[in-house]
């Protein structure tokens, strides 16, 4: 194919010239049926095999949805009731069902089923409701349903590849049954969300990111692949359990570890060689490791440290403006971050990547200084302003380092003139921060007292408990409209509804999650078919949702668009990824003259509609 380098771009146009578009890459050629246009699954499906398969295929069933005329050519008339009923019945059904379910975990659990069954009414009915099945298929309840996934295991999805398959991954990429996969996520179920280490349980995130990619990001069904390393876990409930799926030893560390992913690494990209890698839900420091490794090999990136990063700093600058400053005042913020992992770092990063770009800060160190970042022990600070021998200060008696070195990534967030150690709410008074971050796991890392204290200095604290699932918050919204007399702009990182005010207001709720990031980052660069995930790709994503609520909107707390609209947001950031993919010369896709890449990226995105299926022999 040939390569497109460097496009200019004015507004969405392009203007270089080029031969002429080819989506070659997505003409795939499937072990059993071909379709005429694989990548808008749009048109006709022409399959090379017939009969009772067809439905129970759920990339191809349409279940009663057969006409009459497809019955009859596919041999599967009689195998389905007499009767055709079209999609608007059969969600009516669906829904019906899902209503009729107890509790999330159960809504889980046939929403799943129903993925298993026919993947084209699975999206739709995601797509149709999105906002509210959002928390089923994702944070929350997949957390839980990580949690159990073992005794809710119905049917595979996804690949799994564990310790016992070393030397052999090269050949088990070929049992994925497709040939072009556009997007995978992968875990090795180390942290899922702030659940700690769920082993191979952790399958339920990456087939939830992966429904996302699809519903929101518009990448097709059958083109994206869930991944999960299985290199043990250290979860004894887990091992002590009988029903449990995955392997039944202590995690990899070490060389052991990194070279059965690398194993892995070259199994995919050799199968898949523009595949996008999403890692996630690897625990720190391997996330870190992992990233630096591939990003400049391979197309990968880490979810948890750089797309969370991405939507954090959207959300910090909608609420400068929803604070009546400009986007540019970021370097004037003072920022605590609570939780110094993955996430923490990451999305501090992106932060300071935003403020050096913005020009407002001399250097990195300065904006470095902007940031004060806390682990469990207390605030990343100065160990020598604890006099050792003041017998007079009970903190000074209590001071014991960390057991494990900082390293370079969090070193650069010390602060020398602080001490070591010292707790948020000190902190808090100290600093008197405009913005607190939580990216802990814990449940109540953000104390009253330190909510209360930030609240008296500011007229709009900015609140982000950002971890998950909910029961994970470091407070609720409850807690921080409370603590802060609902004056708090709040985001979280599971949704939490909106809070009814004693004066008779309401407090806005956001959800700052990821999930605002990756579908768009991924239809961007599998349209654009970038070679590379590159920081101003986040540093843009940030942007272009930052940009999306309406001044009424940022008024009243609202940051961004509703979980409703996150196909919306998707078709926005992957139109900008596209564009950076092309100005920075890492886009291999070739695109027409004058082409208007939002309408390309539009037009790329799959909607799940039923499609009439072809036998031809
Ligand atoms: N909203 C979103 O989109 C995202 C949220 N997260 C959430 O962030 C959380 C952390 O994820 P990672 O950074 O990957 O985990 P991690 O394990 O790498 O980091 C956790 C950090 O929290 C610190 N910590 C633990 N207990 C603490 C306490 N009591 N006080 C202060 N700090 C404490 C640890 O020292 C560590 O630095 C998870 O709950 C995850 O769900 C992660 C990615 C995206
Ligand atoms: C949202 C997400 O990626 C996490 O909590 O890990
Ligand atoms: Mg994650």
């Amino acid at each position: 194919m040939l390569s497109v380098k460097r496009l200019a771009t004015k507004g969405n146009v392009l203007h270089k010239a080029v031969a002429q578009r080819s989506y070659s890459h997505l003409n795939a050629s499937l072990a059993h049926h071909e379709y005429s246009d694989p990548r808008h699954d749009k048109n006709v499906h022409v399959m090379h095999s017939r009969g009772v398969n067809i439905l129970h295929d759920p990339l191809l069933s349409k279940g009663t949805a057969f006409s009459i005329a497809e019955r009859e050519r596919l041999s599967i008339r009689g195998l389905v009731p007499p009767r055709c009923q079209e999609m608007d019945k059969q969600l009516l059904r669906v829904k019906r069902n899902l209503d009729a379910c107890e509790t999330p975990l159960a809504k889980f659990v046939f929403l799943a089923a129903l993925h298993d069954r026919n993947e084209t009414l699975y999206y739709k009915i995601i797509m149709e409701h999105l906002e509210e099945l959002a928390g089923i298929i994702y944070t929350p309840t997949v957390g839980l349903a990580s949690q159990m996934s073992h005794s809710i295991y119905r049917r595979s999805r996804g690949m799994y590849f564990s310790s016992q398959d070393r030397g052999q991954m090269s050949a088990m990429v070929y049992n994925w049954p497709h040939d072009q996969v556009d997007v995978i996520v992968v875990t090795d179920g180390s942290r899922v969300l702030g659940l700690g280490d769920l082993g191979a349980n952790g399958m339920q995130i990456p087939i939830g990111k992966l429904s996302l990619y699809v519903a929101a990001g518009g990448i097709r069904p059958r083109a994206v692949l869930p991944v999960v390393l299985d290199v043990g876990t250290n979860n004894q409930d887990l091992l002590n359990d009988p029903l449990y799926l995955g392997m039944s030893h202590p995690r990899l560390e070490g060389e052991d570890y990194y070279s059965f992913i690398d194993e892995w690494v070259t199994a995919i990209t050799s199968r898949w060689p523009d595949t996008l890698i999403q890692f996630e839900d690897f625990k720190y420091p391997h996330a870190y490791n992992l990233l630096a490794k591939y990003r400049n090999r391979i197309t990968c990136f880490n979810d948890d440290i750089q797309s969370t990063s991405s939507i954090t700093l959207a959300g910090i600058l909608a609420s400068l403006k929803s604070r009546g400053m400009s986007q540019e005042d970021l370097s004037s913020e003072r920022i605590i971050c609570v939780g110094a992992g993955s996430a923490g770092v990451g999305v501090c990063e992106g932060i300071i990547d935003c403020m050096v770009a913005q020009g407002r800060v001399k250097s990195r160190e300065e904006a470095y200084s902007k940031i004060y970042m806390l682990d469990q022990y207390g605030l990343l600070g100065n160990p020598g302003f604890h006099p050792p021998n003041n017998q007079d200060d009970p903190q000074s008696k209590q001071y014991q380092p960390r057991p494990t070195k900082l390293d370079d990534r969090q070193y650069c967030y010390v602060k020398h003139d602080l001490r070591d150690q010292m707790s948020l709410e000190e902190l808090v008074r100290q600093v008197k921060p405009t913005v607190l971050l939580g990216l802990t796991g814990i449940r109540g890392v953000f104390s009253e007292e330190a909510v209360r204290e930030m609240a008296k200095h500011h007229e709009r604290p900015v609140i982000f408990p950002l971890s998950n699932p909910d029961t994970h918050a470091e407070c609720t919204a409850e807690e921080a409209f409370k603590w802060t007399d609902g004056r708090a702009i709040f985001a979280s990182g599971s949704p939490f509804k909106d809070v009814q005010l004693p004066n008779g207001k309401i407090g806005k709720t956001n959800q700052c999650n990821n999930s605002y990031s990756f579908p768009g980052l991924g239809l961007g660069i599998t349209v654009s078919r970038a070679s590379r995930v590159t920081p101003n790709m986040f540093l843009e994503t940030a942007r272009t949702i930052a940009d999306m609520a309406t001044p009424a909107q940022l008024k009243e707390g609202v940051l961004f668009p509703g979980v409703s609209q996150l196909r919306e947001v998707a078709l926005n950031v992957g139109t900008r990824v596209c564009e950076v993919a092309f100005q920075e010369g890492y886009a291999t896709a070739i695109l027409e003259q004058g082409e208007i890449l939002s309408e390309v990226v539009r037009s790329s995105a799959y909607e799940p509609d039923y499609v009439p299926l072809v036998y031809h022999p």
